[in-house]
Parts: structure tokens; sequence; C-alpha cells
């Protein structure tokens, strides 16, 4: 019986392996962004990095897979969309006719952008592995995936798929203060236990860019992202300060590099791609 239920598990991963391999097939690129604090702005760096790679003539997918917090249909003014059911799976939302972006989040799913999602561990996991394997993407260059902050059974489970698909690595996003360089280090040695190439560091919400004079000015210490990198033996990808312009584009589903193309967020998310995309 035993022997019985465990051929019948195999069986089950084998297909769940081929599907995902299947969806994931048209997809050139699959890259992680992780931080190991909430809050430091990972939502914002694969958003824009998504945009990024897409006015540098890319065709982008953005998965957002942070359950509790999926704040990307929020910040691309994608809020409401319905996303459909085709055999295939799930058909993700685009936000232009050109289908240059498209977007899945379990924030299209929620009723209401205030629900929670209460769910224990086992249901998210199963939610997860269906975001990675039943979405039916077309031809991408890049699939940016925004994961929730930590390292929880969700990245565990992502760390699982992203071993039977060809994921490039991890963008680890920090914040100049010691505590979250700290947990930067964790998410460090966590992608190194799971077999995870690390692509590099950014450090966000470092320095403040002051919206009348354009000067920037270090609000907390900086150098810590560098630092880590430094130590870790991994890119340091660059530095974006506090913009108070790059926070009122979430909402609206703008382009830095299109709406701000000489600030140095732009500056930098322009190296972000021309690494990422070497
Ligand atoms: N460089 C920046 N300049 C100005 N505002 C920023 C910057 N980065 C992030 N923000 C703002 O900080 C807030 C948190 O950012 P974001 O939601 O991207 O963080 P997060 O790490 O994804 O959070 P969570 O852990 O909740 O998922 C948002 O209001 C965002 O607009
Ligand atoms: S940086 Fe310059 S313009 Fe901005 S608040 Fe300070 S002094 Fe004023």
């Amino acid at each position: 019986m035993c022997e019985v239920f465990f051929v019948l598990v195999q069986i089950l991963l084998f297909f769940a392996e081929i599907l995902n391999q299947k969806m994931l097939d048209k997809v050139k690129h699959i890259i992680l962004v992780l931080s190991g604090k909430g809050g430091v702005g990972k939502s914002t760096v694969s958003t824009q990095l998504a945009l990024a790679l897409r006015e540098s003539g890319f065709k982008v997918g953005l998965l957002d897979i942070d359950l509790c917090g999926p704040s990307v249909p929020y910040i691309l003014g994608l809020e409401g969309q319905d996303v459909h059911q085709c055999d295939e799976g799930w058909v993700p939302v685009y936000v232009d006719s050109e289908k240059s972006l498209a977007v899945m989040s379990i924030g299209f799913l929620l009723k209401n952008r205030d629900d929670p999602v209460v769910w224990r561990g086992p249901k998210k996991t199963a939610m997860i592995r269906q975001f990675l394997t039943d979405v039916h993407w077309d031809e991408l260059d890049f699939l940016v995936i925004d994961t929730p902050p930590g390292t929880s059974d969700e990245h565990i489970t992502v760390m699982e798929c992203m071993k039977e698909v060809k994921c490039d690595g991890a963008v680890l996003v920090t914040t100049p203060q010691e505590v979250a360089v700290d947990d930067v280090r964790k998410e460090v040695t966590f992608c190194r236990k799971t077999g995870i190439k690390i692509l590099g560091i950014v450090e966000n919400m470092s320095g403040f860019v002051c919206p009348h004079c354009s000067d920037c000015t270090n609000i907390f210490s900086t150098g810590g992202g560098s630092a880590l990198a430094e130590m870790a033996k991994v890119p340091f990808l660059g530095t974006l300060p506090i913009d108070p312009r790059v926070g009122d584009l979430a909402g609206t589903g703008k382009s830095c590099l299109k709406e701000l193309p000489d600030s140095p967020t732009s500056t930098t998310f322009r190296e972000i791609v021309s690494i990422l995309s070497k």
C-alpha cells in the first residue's frame, strides 16, 4: 500500500515537473527578487526592474508571489483587473495591447485589496507551486519574480521549483541600515544553501534626493550593501536613493526610466538592465 502511494506521488511529481518546464519553456531568463526584510522596497525594485527591461525592448513577465502583501497590482495601477482561465491555466494581465509586460499576482484573485490571505503553510506552498506551473506566459525574455520577505516556507517552495527550471539567479535588495543588511546576509546564506546563484545586491533608500534641488543627502549610513557584496563576493548592482518622485510613481504603472530619465534611480536601473541582459 505504502509503495503504491510512493509510486503515485513520484508519477504526480514527474508530471508536475513536465508541466512546470512546459509553462516556463518559452521564458529565456528567470530572475528572483529577494530581501531579508519587509518594506525595503523589493516590490518597487521588482516592478521598476520589469518596466526598465521592457523599456529596453524586452518582453517581460512579472510574477508576484508575495501572498500576504501582494502590492504589484497596486504599484502598476492594475487593481481590479481579472485573471482569466484558459485550458492551460491562468492568462496573466497584460499592461498594454503590445503584450510587452504580463503580470500575475494573488492580488488579482482577491475580491478586495484589504482581504487578508489567512492560509497555513501547505496551502500557501500549493498556491505558489500553482503560480509557477499554471500561468500561461507567452514567449518572454525575462520573468521577474517578486517574493515575500524572509526565508520562509514560500521561499523554500520557490527554490525547489527553480531547480526544475533554468533560473538565472536572485537579485537581493537591502537598505543601508545594519539590521536590513544583517537580514540580507542570512538571505545570502539561504541562496547558497539552496543552490540559487546571487546575481547581485541592490542598496535601496540609499540617501534622499531633495525634490527641490535634486541634491542627495545620506540620512542613514550608506555602503552597507556594497560592503556586504564585497564580503559575500557577489556583484554590487548599485544604489537607489529615496526619491519622492519614485514613490509617487507607485499606483500609476509608470516607468522611472521613462518619467525620470535623468534621475539617479534611472541611471542605476539602466546599469542593472545592462548587467542582467549580458
Ligand atoms: N527608492 C525609493 N524612493 C522612494 N520611495 C520608495 C523607494 N523604494 C520604496 N519606496 C516606497 O517605500 C514603500 C515600501 O516599498 P515596497 O512596497 O516596494 O517594499 P517591499 O519591500 O516590497 O515591502 P513588503 O515587504 O511589504 O513587500 C512604498 O511606499 C514605496 O513606494
Ligand atoms: S537639499 Fe537643498 S533644497 Fe533640498 S531641502 Fe535641503 S537645502 Fe533645501
